[in-house]
């Protein structure tokens, strides 16, 4: 092989296994492969088979990482958390026996006004981010608070430490403590202080995202506001939906003029391609086809609906149906902060749902979960022609995972080799299942977003 004109930028090499899940349900692995990345990041050749880099003449500034002799090593795309509340992050596992909305008012508004303080907004968000980047997410829809201070330093901690984000500021006029809550102009005018501190970052790793909190704590001005702000700058817009009983009933109180609790968001323009979804679990038919004909994504959030007794949302039911769904940690909602963690909830989560609706099909596999977690992610962003795969003009958002670790026993006859088990299983299958259902932060020992590498262990 020579190299042709782009590929003489090329900046840097690697060399082994890579996999991923191009369609839903299915697992690629791309064993003796090399990738070479340009100097912004992205791939610029994708080469299979046995090849020898020595044949490449690389020029001798080229960083070359060859792991094609480590069996038990395999590059994975960077996960994407499409619903994390980076203000939240102190609390993980802080929830007793509560429920949604006791719990935004005993555990989660507190924290959450108390990082109007910038030092402990600073310790918070940089935690929370560097926690995120050890456990392979390397693009993450973030809430911040209601504060412009704290969201402007969500973004700026996030672009110093190198991982790819949209940012939240919390909107939210109502219907909270006094302590908490904003005026309609206040949050209008945080609002465009965020989008403009976001413009003059000038990168395109941070983006905004608007982020009304949930219809009960949001009056009828103020989603109008977002949405004619969403179409005008078309940015993307975050919100939680159907997520409990009590919440779902307040909303058909509050909004007795609309049909159900999605459409009290359409009524007031906010659903559309660029929307992102938290929950959506009690969802009536009418809801999922208004969802699909907006093109909105769904990020599903399973171990917070597991730890809040919130329900079981139906994934592949919406997956089938046409609707682009994802995986988010909703920290503190969620305890954990890794998608890997939750990927393996979304299966466990599933299976329950299987046992009550005595549905195979609500079922998700493996491959199905990484899905989610990756090009799933990509897709409720609407990012899927850059992220979440390995493929040419692809960005290098990338985990490099290693089972050769104390946490996970690989025995010498589960080691790779290409050649089934039986009709579709093969060692590697195995493999993935041991990393989703055993893994952890420890098998994730190296991370690059757009080529950088933002965290080592
Ligand atoms: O999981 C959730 N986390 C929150 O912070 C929140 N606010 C409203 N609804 C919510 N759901
Ligand atoms: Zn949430």
């Amino acid at each position: 092989m020579t190299l042709n004109n782009d590929q003489q930028s090329i900046a840097q090499v690697f060399k082994g296994t890579f996999i991923h899940t191009p369609q839903f349900g299915q697992i690629e692995i791309l064993t003796n492969t090399v990738i070479g990345l340009d100097h912004q990041g992205t791939i610029i050749f994708l080469q299979r088979g046995d090849l020898n880099i020595d044949h490449l003449q690389l020029p001798t500034t080229v960083k070359v990482i060859d792991l094609s002799a480590d069996p038990l090593k395999f590059f994975f795309p960077g996960f994407i958390d499409t619903h994390i509340h980076a203000s939240q992050y102190p609390n993980n596992g802080i929830f007793g026996n509560s429920t949604l909305l006791d719990w935004l008012e005993t555990y989660t508004f507190p924290l959450e006004s108390s990082l109007t303080n910038p030092k402990k907004a600073e310790l918070v968000y940089s935690r929370c981010i560097k926690k995120l980047l050890s456990n392979g997410t390397t693009c993450a829809s973030y809430y911040a608070t209601i504060d412009a201070g704290s969201s402007n330093l969500l973004a700026d901690l996030c672009l110093r430490l190198g991982q790819r984000a949209f940012i939240g500021k919390v909107c939210m006029d109502q219907n909270a403590p006094d302590y908490h809550v904003e005026t309609l102009q206040q949050s209008q005018f945080a609002t465009m202080e965020v989008l403009e501190h976001i413009k003059s970052l000038d990168s395109d790793l941070i983006k905004p995202v608007l982020t009304p909190r949930f219809a009960p704590a949001c009056s009828g001005e103020l989603m109008t506001w977002l949405g004619e702000v969403q179409k005008s700058e078309d940015v993307h817009l975050q919100t939680h939906l159907s997520e409990n009983d009590k919440e779902i009933k307040w909303v058909k109180e509050l909004f007795p003029d609309s049909e159900t609790y999605t459409h009290v968001y359409h009524d007031h323009g906010l659903l559309n391609r660029k929307t992102i979804l938290a929950h959506a679990i009690h969802l009536s038919d009418s809801e999922i086809q208004l969802i699909k004909d907006q093109q909105s994504g769904i990020s599903h959030c399973p171990i917070s609906n597991s730890s809040l007794t919130s329900g079981e949302c139906r994934v592949k039911q919406l997956h089938a149906k046409g609707i682009d769904i994802s995986l988010g940690t909703d920290c503190s909602g969620g305890f954990s902060p890794s998608i890997l963690a939750s990927a393996r909830q979304a299966l466990l989560v599933s299976r329950h749902l299987s046992m009550k609706s005595g549905d195979e099909a609500d079922k998700l596999t493996v491959n199905e979960a990484l899905y989610l977690g990756t090009v799933g992610g990509a897709k409720v962003l609407k990012m899927d022609d850059q992220l979440g795969l390995f493929k040419e003009g692809y960005r290098f958002d990338c985990q490099l995972i290693d089972l050769d670790v104390d946490n996970i026993d690989v025995f010498d006859w589960q080691f790779p080799s290409e050649v089934p088990i039986s009709e579709n299983v093969t060692k590697y299958d195995n493999l993935i299942a041991k990393w989703l259902f055993n893994g952890d932060d420890r098998n994730t020992i190296k991370v690059w977003v757009n080529g950088r590498e933002v965290h080592s262990s």
